[in-house]
């Protein structure tokens, strides 16, 4: 043993930029598909440096792709009143509000206010609570798909990429038999990404500054959608050691997931803007992802052509635009 101490530990680390192109061909051929190249609107009113340089992204990947995209720097005073100007504008396609803004309730209040079908991110209530309720189509017909929000979907497209997802098993059971840890609970990210991951069958270990919760869809996944539970007992510390999948995103260079509590072989996700992974992950984990801000925005972009199509779809077809939600009765096709 002693003589290999010194070779080089096998893990893989995988870059956004690899995962989004593969993603980006997808996109490409949706684009072919509608009659213009959909306007993308982004309101900056945060002050939060992060949201600007994302905000600049979003700009350019939307332009090399083919998309247009305005920015609209408002007071955030003036903010509801620029949004709503923008749903009513019909050359507008999607909408992007960038946070924080008020970093209060207000933020929430705020998306409220953007329409529900030019809502490119799914923070709208709707899209919010068919996700938590595992409800997949806006219509009956199941010909309009809900929108997801673009951080957790994206960490689930990096899944399937990984073959996370396993293909044998049926589509909306795929990750049974995972345990994974996602650390961060915040209403835009970790509790969406927990949900979601469970509702495709994962056992999900939702960590946050407070406190330790899971979400399952419970023994042999009977349930249809996932519930949450509680116990003290619960810690980072003691969940890590049983986690295959360690998903983090907390804000800050202070936190740092402790590696030596990795279990052997684990696939390591940071979506934080800060390295939530020391280098050393590399010697326990088999697979590393340091950054997935590049597969996101290519999200986006299929989440603003999802929205673009499903307004034609809805055309003359009112049933799927009012509030009318199925359950998820059977397997769909890919999310
Ligand atoms: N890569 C991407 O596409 C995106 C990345 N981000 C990044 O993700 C990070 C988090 O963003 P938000 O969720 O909006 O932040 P937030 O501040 O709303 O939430 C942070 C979460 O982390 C938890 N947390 C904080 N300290 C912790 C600790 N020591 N131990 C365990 N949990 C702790 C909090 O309880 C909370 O649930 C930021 O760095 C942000 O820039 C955000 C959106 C998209
Ligand atoms: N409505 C809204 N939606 C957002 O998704 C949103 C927002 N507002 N406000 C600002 C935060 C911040 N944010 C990040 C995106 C990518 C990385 C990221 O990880 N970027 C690089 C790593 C760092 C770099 O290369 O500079 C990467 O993934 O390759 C971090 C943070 C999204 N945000």
């Amino acid at each position: 043993m002693a003589a290999n101490a010194d070779a080089p530990a096998n893990c893989k680390v995988v870059l956004a930029g690899g995962i989004a192109k593969r993603l980006l061909v997808e996109v490409a051929e949706g684009l072919e598909q509608v009659s213009k190249p959909p306007l993308l609107v982004g309101f900056l009113s945060s002050t939060d440096p992060a949201a600007r340089i994302y905000a600049d992204w979003t700009g350019r990947t939307c332009r090399e792709n083919g998309f247009e995209f305005q920015l609209r720097e408002v007071d955030r005073e003036e903010l509801e009143d620029a949004i709503m100007a923008a749903n009513n504008d019909d050359s507008v396609d999607g909408i992007m509000v960038y946070y924080p803004i008020f970093g209060t309730g207000q933020d929430r209040y705020i998306q409220q206010t953007v329409d529900v079908s030019k809502d490119v991110e799914g923070l709208t209530d709707r899209y919010v609570r068919n996700m938590y309720h595992n409800v997949r189509f806006l219509d009956e017909e199941k010909q309009c798909k809900s929108v997801l929000p673009c951080t957790p979907l994206a960490v689930v497209k990096i899944l399937e990429y990984l073959q996370i997802y396993n293909t044998f098993l049926p589509y909306g059971n795929r990750l049974h038999g995972h345990t994974i840890t996602v650390i961060n609970r915040s209403e835009v990210v970790g509790r969406p990404l927990a949900a979601l991951l469970a509702n495709d069958g994962a056992c999900v270990y939702s960590v946050d500054i407070g406190n330790v919760q899971q979400f399952t869809r419970g023994a042999g996944l009977r349930e249809k959608k996932h519930k949450v539970m509680d116990d003290p007992k619960w810690t980072l510390e003691n969940r890590l050691p049983l986690s295959d999948v360690v998903i983090s995103g907390v804000p800050g260079d202070k936190f740092k997931v402790p590696v030596h509590l990795l279990r052997e072989g684990a696939v390591c996700i940071n979506f934080s803007s800060e390295k939530n992974f020391d280098p050393e992950v590399k010697q326990k984990a088999s697979i590393y992802v340091p950054a997935i801000g590049k597969v996101t925005i290519v999200v986006l972009l299929r989440n603003l052509l999802r929205i673009v199509q499903n307004r034609k779809d809805t055309q003359g077809h009112p049933a799927a635009a009012v509030e009318k939600n199925g359950t998820l009765e059977q397997a769909a096709p890919g999310p």
